[in-house]
This record gives C-alpha cells, sequence and structure tokens, in this order.
C-alpha cells in the first residue's frame, strides 16, 4: 500500500516540478512565522517587563538593549506591532500557499485524469471485452477524486510534520523538560491509537466497494431503462438503489465516528495532561505563574498538531484502496496498450498521424484459429476466407455462428490465436493494424450518436467537412430525405444516443458520417430488429451506390438485403462451411444458405 502511496507522490513531484518544494518551504516560513508571533508574545511581554519570567523565557541581550531605548508605552507599542505584523504577514503567505497548493492539486488531478482516460481509449479491444464499463467511469469520478484528496493530504501532512517539527523546536528553545513532557505523551497516545489508522483502511475498502456497486447499478437500469419501465421493475430497482444508499451511508458514519472518536480520545486526555501539569507545577514543584503560562501555550499549541496528524493519517489511510485501484488500471491499460504515444510534453501526449492502407486486391483469412479469453471453446475454427477488394461480401450464419468475431478479427480488434490474415497479400501485422484500422469504417448494430445536432455529429470525424460533403455523405446513405423533413434540417438537436430517431434513420446516419471519413473498407452490422422494408430498401439502395467504390463487408441478418452481394461466406459453429457468389449458393439446394433463404422466406410469407 505504501508503495502505491510512494508512486503517487513520486508522479505529484513529476509533474508539478521544483514548485512543490517552493510550496512547501512556504508552508515551512509560515509556520515559522505562527510559531513566533504566538510564541515570543510572552517572553517579549516579560523582556519589557509586564511580567516576570522564571528559569525559563529569552534573553537577547541586544534586543532587550534595543527595546529600553524607547519609552514604557513605546516599546509595548512596538512588541504588540511587530506581534501584528509577523502574524499578517503570516495570514497574507497563507492565502498564496493556499492559492499555490489548489494550483498544484488541480494540475496533479487533470493529468491524472488524462492519463488514465487517454490510457483507456489506447488500450486494445480484448482488454475491453472482459471489463465493465461502469467500472471506468467509478475509477474516473470517485476514485480519481479520491487519490487527488489523499495526496492533498499527505502534501498537508508533510507541512503539519513540519509545522510541528518548527514548534518542538521553538518550545525546547523555551524549555526543553516542558517539551519532552508534552513530545512522549503525544507519542504514547499515537502508539495507542494505532489500531484506528488499520481500521480507517478497512473502511476506506468497503468505500470503494460500495461506490464501485452504486456506479455499476445506476448506469445498468439507466441503459436498461426501457426493460425496467415496460416490465414494471421499477421499484425493485428502486429498493436496490434505497440498499446501496443506506450501505454508503453507514460506511461514512462508520468513518466519522472512528475519527470523532480518535479526536475525543486526544482532546480528553490533553484536559487529563494539562490538569495534571497544573496541579504538578503549583502543588508539587512551585513553578511561578510565568512558566505555568508557557506551559499552557505550549501545549495548546502543539496539542492540536498531533491531533491533527492522527486524524490525517486516518484520512490517508481510508483512501490507500482508491491509490491501489487507480494504479491496478494504469499497469492494465499499460499491458494492453494498442496506440503508443509518440512524444511527451508535460503528461499530454500526441499520437502520430495514421496512414491509411488503400485496399486494392483482396483480404484473406488463412486457418484463423480464435478463442476468447477464459473461454475452452473456439469461436472461430480454421477459418478460411476471401474478400474481394471494392465488392460487397456478405457474412451469414445463425445467431452465434460466429459473424461478429470474424469481422473483429478482419478489422484487427482482436488477433488470431492462430492463422494469418492477410491484406493485399500481406500478413496484418502490429505494426500496420492502426493504418488497417483508420482504412475502415464500421457501422454497429447499436450506433453511437451524440447527444447533439446532426451536423455535429457528422463533423465528429471531419471538423472540417463542408455543408456540400454532409449532403453529399447524406444522400449516400440515402438519409439525404429525411433529415430534409427534420424541424431544424441538420441543426436538429436528436436527443441522448439518437433517441428521436428511428433505428434505420440512426443507421443510416451513422453511415453517413462514416463515408465523410472516405473509408477503403465499410463494415456494416446490419441492425437484428425487423427495420421496416422501406428502411430496408434505403439501407439497399446505400449500398448499392457505395458498390464499386469501397469494399463492403456486410454480417447480413436478413437474406434481402444481400441478393446483390458478390460473395456469401456461411458460418456455422464458428467454421466457414461455404463461401462463394448469391447465385451460385442459393442454387445448391443441399446447402445451409439454401436452408436459411427457405426459412426466412418462410418467416417472412407467415
Ligand atoms: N466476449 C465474449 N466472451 C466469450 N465468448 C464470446 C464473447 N463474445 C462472443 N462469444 C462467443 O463466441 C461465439 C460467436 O459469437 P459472435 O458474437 O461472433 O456470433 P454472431 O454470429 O455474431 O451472433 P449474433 O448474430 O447473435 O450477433 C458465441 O458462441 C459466443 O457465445
Amino acid at each position: 500500500m505504501i508503495s502505491e502511496l510512494n508512486y503517487f507522490m513520486r508522479k505529484l513531484h513529476h509533474i508539478s516540478g521544483p514548485i512543490l518544494y517552493w510550496n512547501l518551504l512556504a508552508m515551512i516560513l509560515i509556520g515559522l512565522m505562527e510559531g513566533i508571533g504566538i510564541y515570543m508574545l510572552v517572553p517579549m511581554l516579560s523582556l519589557i517587563g509586564v511580567f516576570e519570567m522564571g528559569s525559563s523565557g529569552i534573553h537577547i541581550p541586544w534586543l532587550t538593549e534595543l527595546l529600553h531605548r524607547f519609552s514604557e508605552n513605546g516599546q509595548l507599542l512596538l512588541v504588540l506591532l511587530a506581534f501584528v505584523f509577523i502574524l499578517s504577514g503570516q495570514a497574507w503567505m497563507q492565502r498564496l500557499q493556499t492559492i499555490r497548493n489548489t494550483r498544484i492539486q488541480q494540475q496533479f488531478i487533470r493529468t491524472l485524469r488524462l492519463e488514465t482516460y487517454s490510457a483507456l481509449l489506447r488500450a486494445r479491444w480484448s482488454f475491453f471485452l472482459q471489463k465493465r464499463k461502469s467500472d471506468f467511469n467509478h475509477i474516473l469520478t470517485t476514485e480519481l477524486a479520491r487519490v487527488s484528496q489523499g495526496t492533498s493530504l499527505v502534501l498537508q501532512m508533510a507541512a503539519s510534520l513540519t509545522f510541528t517539527a518548527i514548534q518542538i523546536g521553538l518550545a525546547f528553545w523555551l524549555s526543553a523538560k516542558l517539551t519532552s513532557l508534552v513530545l512522549v505523551s503525544g507519542l504514547l497516545l499515537f502508539v495507542l491509537l494505532r489500531k484506528f489508522v488499520r481500521r480507517a483502511k478497512q473502511i476506506g475498502d468497503q468505500t470503494s466497494e460500495f461506490s464501485q456497486s452504486y456506479y455499476n447499478g445506476i448506469t445498468e437500469h439507466f441503459n436498461g431503462i426501457k426493460d425496467i419501465k415496460s416490465n414494471m421493475l421499477e421499484n425493485l430497482h428502486i429498493r436496490w438503489f434505497d440498499r446501496i444508499c443506506s450501505q454508503i451511508e453507514r460506511n461514512v458514519v462508520q468513518f466519522s465516528q472512528l475519527n470523532t472518536g480518535t479526536q475525543l480520545i486526544h482532546r480528553v486526555s490533553a484536559a487529563i495532561i494539562i490538569a495534571a501539569f497544573i496541579y504538578l507545577s503549583l502543588q508539587v514543584m512551585s513553578v511561578p505563574p510565568a512558566d505555568l503560562l508557557l506551559i499552557i501555550l505550549i501545549f495548546s499549541r502543539l496539542w492540536p498538531r498531533f491531533t491533527a496528524i492522527q486524524s490525517n493519517l486516518e484520512y490517508i489511510s481510508s483512501m490507500l484502496p482508491a491509490f491501489r485501484i487507480v494504479r491496478e488500471l494504469k499497469d492494465q491499460t499499460e499491458k494492453n496498450c494498442e496506440i503508443r504515444e509518440s512524444r511527451k510534453e508535460t503528461g499530454i501526449s500526441a499520437s502520430q498521424p495514421i496512414a491509411p492502407i488503400d485496399l486494392v486486391k483482396s483480404i484473406v483469412c488463412e486457418d484463423v484459429n480464435y478463442r476468447y479469453e477464459g473461454s475452452d471453446t473456439y469461436a472461430l475454427k480454421n477459418v478460411q476466407a476471401y474478400i474481394p477488394a471494392q465488392g460487397m461480401t456478405a457474412i451469414v450464419g445463425k445467431s452465434g455462428a460466429g459473424k461478429s468475431t470474424f469481422v473483429d478479427l478482419i478489422m484487427g480488434l482482436v488477433k488470431p490465436e492462430s492463422g494469418r490474415i492477410l491484406i493485399d497479400g500481406k500478413p496484418l501485422t502490429e505494426e500496420q493494424l492502426l493504418n488497417w484500422r483508420s482504412s475502415i469504417g464500421y457501422v454497429s448494430q447499436d450506433p453511437f450518436l451524440f447527444h447533439t445536432s446532426i451536423r455535429e455529429n457528422l463533423r465528429l470525424v471531419d471538423p472540417d467537412a463542408s455543408e456540400e460533403q454532409m449532403w453529399r455523405a447524406l444522400q449516400f446513405s440515402s438519409s439525404a430525405s429525411f433529415v430534409r423533413k427534420l424541424p431544424q434540417g441538420l441543426d436538429t438537436i436528436i436527443g441522448d444516443r439518437g433517441i428521436r430517431l428511428s433505428g434505420g434513420e440512426r443507421q443510416r446516419l451513422v453511415l453517413a458520417r462514416t463515408m465523410l471519413r472516405n473509408p477503403s473498407v465499410l463494415v456494416l452490422d446490419e441492425a437484428t430488429s425487423a427495420l421496416d422494408s422501406e428502411n430496408e430498401q434505403h439501407i439497399h439502395e446505400a449500398i448499392e451506390r457505395l458498390k464499386g467504390h469501397v469494399t463492403i463487408i456486410v454480417i447480413a441478418h436478413r437474406l434481402s438485403t444481400i441478393r446483390t452481394a458478390d460473395r456469401v461466406i456461411v458460418l456455422e459453429e464458428g467454421r466457414v462451411i461455404q463461401e462463394g457468389g448469391y447465385q451460385q449458393l442459393s442454387m445448391d439446394s443441399s446447402g445451409t444458405f439454401s436452408k436459411l433463404l427457405h426459412m426466412q422466406a418462410g418467416a417472412a410469407g407467415q
């Protein structure tokens, strides 16, 4: 755990640079001024004879001589003026230091956020297959905030320790005996309260666990809100929400009980120790009243520092789990990094421009086998396939046959366990992966649109796209007519994930967006949900328009849309069982393809 803390402190050092140490120096100076201001008041007052001090106190001959040049009233005014000056200066510096601290902290969290987010986006697809996406939301919001809070507390703690060291030094100068007594009592109490620091860590573990469940739950529920509403599952989910909120509440209260408990012990001990000091000083040791005042002063300044250190330790301990979680994610994303950074500038990195590959001949799969991580069965077995450039290839097969996995391999999203993928005769290598990916346009079954205007959604892939280019892409994807009918045309806001559009319209819009990128290969995962025949016709028209310009690969769920396919690849249980032209396969009456055709024709006729 300490290694994690160490890692983030080193990172803070790396991000902030020398300013971090200037800041710590300022903290020390502030502590010094505060100590001088408060501690010096009593001895200075005694120096000008306001009251008598015993053996303790300060003896600075030149200062006494200097002060005695003034009248009595002048001396008092001078001492008080110095006091006001020192404390005001300290307050002013404190403000500057706090602002600097905030800057350091914010720069640190910004860099951490950026690093975590970009490391996630640069991780390979197979990494996301094993993870819950809501965990990333949770880490990027809650856990990163806790890490930032934790490092800020470590800095505060460093400052607190420095203040304390300075105050101990000053207090030693005034009275070594009394200070030693305070120190020994403080250390003893700290040792006695050690177990509370450990308990704080356990509470911190639970905090992470509950907040993770909270994030996972709410993300999943809102993703499935339509199912919840249509199946009347609202109360079930409200009950879950109530339960997790109660657990979070209990966890926070538990920490507060622990923290205030140790504070209470500290305060009560302070009262007992000071009462014992006073009793011993007056009744046993006959200490003069001015010295007694000094004891109280030293105690009242030092003890709250000990209390604050104890409290800080508990808070830091409760945040250690967040340090571990963020560090683990960083290690995992590093291991799964697909896109390397090309240069580093103060933590912000830029990616090199990636030149797309222009497909001219074919994509070939040679003896490809693939298994998902943790799975024993092969999703693809000995796959041999040929996809011609500029033609239209349809991938068909029953649900679970391996169509999506096949296309993921073609797109280089996952790597074959064995076998090769050849692009224009050359094996697809790790180095070429990104060039290859940048040549591909992918339209998924559940297309991804932002809650903004159509124009903004289109410009996502090409910020400089002109109005004319946008309309051309819309025309190509058979979306122009429906966009024209919308109240604000291109400026119509389409709702969260495009909720205000029909499934087919959404898919055509994403197709238009993909075309703005001028891909060499277009991969279209046909929507499984039964689109109306008019929309099916629109998609069909769009594909026909694109044929000959780009290589089209369609994962086809309705065979009626692929009548004009140049090539059909039929998959069954991870194997290619048929491959050839549409006409050729449909005429082979004993083949799976013609059976699939009959099944769909039968279903359509019912
Ligand atoms: N992330 C995953 N982890 C483990 N197994 C998976 C994963 N995704 C898919 N599979 C398995 O791999 C096989 C092929 O799945 P795939 O999604 O490629 O089929 P598909 O033909 O595209 O199906 P559908 O038409 O229903 O989308 C299935 O047996 C499926 O259970």
